[in-house]
């Protein structure tokens, strides 16, 4: 075997077969079960969408009356999930709180025990619900604790996205902060094998459930150079503060050999498929917020990251600033990106279950050669 067998990062490996999404990097597009997601983010709501990926249409107006009717009901937070947030240290990561609220929410689901129970797939459905509708008040919760804020309990008259702003701030949003919110949730849910899912799939492939599934995804979501670049993007931009610093930030940190957070992609190479729109959103949100110095900012650092390095931004980049107008704290962005990511989480673990096979490669050992203890 040699170094050119080794598949670093599995980088170029085709895993398997998926009818969920298709990231395209030569056409710079992206299908979620066909249809390109510019669309889906242009006319659908949330809640649509995570129907198509659940179920690979879009619903009939029965069926999407439907789904909200059951997502709405199942918004409100167990008392024993209020207890446990409260009880965790604010000086924990978001991150680490949604995945200790998730994990405790396996241990309500005594379906789990039954003969079969972990793979079912009405039973998952239900789960996978369940999580979609849950995600957002854990995350609204955890930030209003924060600051020293009661919970708001979620409304059953609110769309999704409203729901979730609600919940936050405690107020009905402004019509173009909705929007906003609505396009990054789309943007956010799906995107194949990226490393969250690949690890959604990898447990799921053991016959663990979706609970566990989607505690260990959020693991791999957290750190940096996935899901967590999100937050680490409005760090950047916070410590750069004005665009005429950009450049010498941007320089010095190149210089330090430091990864510029929210710049570059393992799949897209040319540009995001995602960016275009996400950053129409963060326009709206900069024309409502009368923050021209943010836009500039944002534009400061792409063009200077063009310059130097020809890398371009990926959905981190544009979200990150978005979130922060909206309102949110900078670590409550990859929380936000949970809430959205578990719609194609949860389609990809029912399509792992459908057509199981243990996901384990191999390793070319190089370790010492046999030896013998004494
Ligand atoms: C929603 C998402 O999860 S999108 C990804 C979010 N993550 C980030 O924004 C973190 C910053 N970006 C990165 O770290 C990388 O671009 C990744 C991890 C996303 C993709 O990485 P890979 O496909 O493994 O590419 P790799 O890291 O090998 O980069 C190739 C080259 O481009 C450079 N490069 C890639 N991205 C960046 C970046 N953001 N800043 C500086 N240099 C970069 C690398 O240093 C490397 O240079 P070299 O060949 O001279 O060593
Ligand atoms: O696909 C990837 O590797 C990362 C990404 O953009 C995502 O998960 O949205």
């Amino acid at each position: 075997m040699t170094d050119t067998d080794i598949k670093k990062g599995l980088a170029g490996v085709v895993a398997d077969y998926t009818a969920i999404s298709k990231v395209n990097p030569e056409t710079n597009s992206l299908l979620y079960r066909g249809y390109p997601v510019q669309e889906l983010a242009e006319s659908c709501s949330f809640e649509q969408v995570a129907y198509l990926l659940w179920h690979g249409e879009l619903p009939t107006d029965d069926e999407r009356a439907e789904f909200e009717k059951h997502e709405r009901s199942l918004r409100p937070l167990d008392e024993r999930t209020k207890k446990l947030i409260s009880a965790l240290p604010t000086s924990a990561h978001p991150m680490d709180v949604v995945r200790t609220a998730v994990s405790q929410l396996g241990t309500f689901d005594d379906t789990l025990l039954r003969p079969g129970g972990v793979t079912d797939a009405n039973l998952n459905e239900g789960r996978a619900m369940y999580l979609l509708a849950q995600l957002p008040a854990i995350v609204a919760f955890d930030q209003r604790r924060r600051r020293g804020e009661d919970l708001v309990e979620p409304r059953d008259d609110l769309g999704y996205a409203a729901n979730f702003l609600w919940m936050t701030f405690g107020e009905e949003p402004h019509e173009v902060v909705e929007r906003a919110f609505n396009v990054s949730m789309i943007l956010y849910a799906e995107h194949s094998f990226n490393a969250s899912t690949f690890t959604a799939r990898v447990v799921t492939s053991t016959l663990a459930d979706v609970y566990s599934a989607v505690t260990a995804a959020i693991g791999a979501l957290k750190g940096p150079l996935h899901g967590g670049a999100n937050e680490a993007v409005m760090e950047a931009l916070d410590e750069i503060k004005t665009a005429d610093a950009a450049e010498k930030w941007l320089d010095d940190a190149l210089a330090e050999k430091r990864k510029i957070m929210g710049f570059g992609h393992r799949v897209y190479k040319n540009g995001d498929s995602r960016v275009p729109t996400m950053k129409q959103a963060l326009d709206t949100l900069v024309e409502h917020y009368d923050r021209r110095d943010m836009l500039e900012l944002y534009e400061a650092l792409e063009t200077a990251m063009g310059e130097r390095k020809n890398i371009k931004p990926n959905l981190d980049y544009p979200s990150g600033p978005a979130y922060n107008l909206m309102g949110f704290d900078t670590q409550t962005f990859t929380p936000l990106f949970v809430a959205a990511r578990v719609a194609g989480w949860t389609a990809h673990i029912a399509e792992q279950l459908a057509n199981n096979a243990l996901i384990r490669p191999l390793s070319e050992y190089n370790g010492p050669d046999e030896r013998h203890v004494g």
